[in-house]
């Protein structure tokens, strides 16, 4: 019996490894379910542990997820080499913005997150099972994209509550995922905040994945990505006339490094 399920076992085993050789679309597809599978598991596994720990939704069980999401890279051979830390070391409030390229950005985030930080997401993810649960539970902040209006309220309500919460807002200012080696222009939204909380502006950038992963090519292999957090933007003074001025210039910092990090450097003379 237990001979017939190993062989069983091992069969399934050799079947997909023949058809991850045979088919670049059968092993991407097999790659990013075993990614998604990770993080149902982990979400699981971790929702119970958030909930005797820290009692309920707050930003303390993004600790508890952090530590999980840190082993995934294992499972993908991906590494980081994260320049520029110190950035983060602000006390209170700040909104960080970074490039959003893949659903794999979980890695990258949970990678260099600092204490006390909650992300923007879309609040279709609330609906993604037991990974909804666990992006409740760390406290996310869920917009409507399809409704600027209550978005904006949204947004609002969370530069009155910054302060008192202390707590830093992660916003991909580019609002959707991008994998193509270049930034999509920014939605102002995370600038608004910023502004309208008196907070700094830390970008963040990570290097292009198109060398191991493109969704579109089947290709993810493993890979190196390089992060850097760059230093903090001051906006203390300004009013919401100078909101547009303030993302240009965070778009324009973001992009060039973009392309220094990802070792493209006569595109970045191009953007200027
Ligand atoms: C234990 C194991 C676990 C495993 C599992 C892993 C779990 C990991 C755990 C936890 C991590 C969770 C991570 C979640 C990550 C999710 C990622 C996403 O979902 S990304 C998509 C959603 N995010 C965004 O979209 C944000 C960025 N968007 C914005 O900020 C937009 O600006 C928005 C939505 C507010 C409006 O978007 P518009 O498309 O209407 O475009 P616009 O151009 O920005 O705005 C239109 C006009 O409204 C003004 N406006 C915008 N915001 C304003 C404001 N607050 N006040 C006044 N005016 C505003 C603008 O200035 C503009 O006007 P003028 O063109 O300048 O005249
Ligand atoms: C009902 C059960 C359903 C179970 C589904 C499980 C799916 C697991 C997926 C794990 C993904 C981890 C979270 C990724 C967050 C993310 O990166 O979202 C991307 C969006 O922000 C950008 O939106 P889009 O406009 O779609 O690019």
């Amino acid at each position: 019996m237990e001979l017939g399920w190993l062989l069983w076992g091992a069969g399934v085993l050799l079947l997909l490894h023949v058809l991850m050789e045979l088919s670049p679309a059968v092993n991407f597809a097999l790659r990013i379910g075993f990614y998604c599978l990770l993080c149902v598991v982990g979400s699981a596994l971790a929702a119970p542990v958030c909930l005797l720990v820290n009692g309920g939704r707050t930003v303390k069980n993004m600790r508890i997820i952090k530590t999980v999401v840190k082993t995934f890279k294992y499972f993908f051979g991906v590494r980081f080499e994260v320049k520029g830390l110190e950035n983060f070391e602000i006390e209170g409030p700040a909104i960080i913005v970074s490039n959003h390229q893949s659903i794999l950005d979980m890695m990258g985030l949970m990678e260099v997150l600092p204490d006390d930080c909650v992300q923007v997401g879309k609040k279709e993810l609330m609906y993604a099972g037991t990974v909804g649960l666990i992006i409740y539970l760390g406290g996310v902040i869920f917009i409507n994209r399809k409704s600027t209006t209550s978005a904006k309220m949204v947004m609002a309500e969370v530069a009155k509550t910054m302060a008192a919460d202390k707590v830093k807002v992660w916003v991909y200012p580019e609002g959707t995922r991008n994998c193509t080696g270049d930034l999509l222009p920014f939605k102002k939204g995370a600038f608004h905040l910023a502004v309208q909380a008196q907070v700094p502006v830390i970008p963040v950038v990570y290097s292009s994945f198109t060398t191991f992963y493109n969704p579109k090519k089947n290709l993810f292999t493993s890979g190196k990505i390089k992060v850097e957090v760059l230093p903090a933007i001051e906006t203390k003074g300004l009013t919401s006339g100078d909101v547009s001025d303030l993302t240009d210039r965070c778009f324009r910092t973001m992009r060039e490094t973009l392309f220094r990090l990802s070792g493209c450097p006569s595109e970045a003379k191009d953007s200027s």
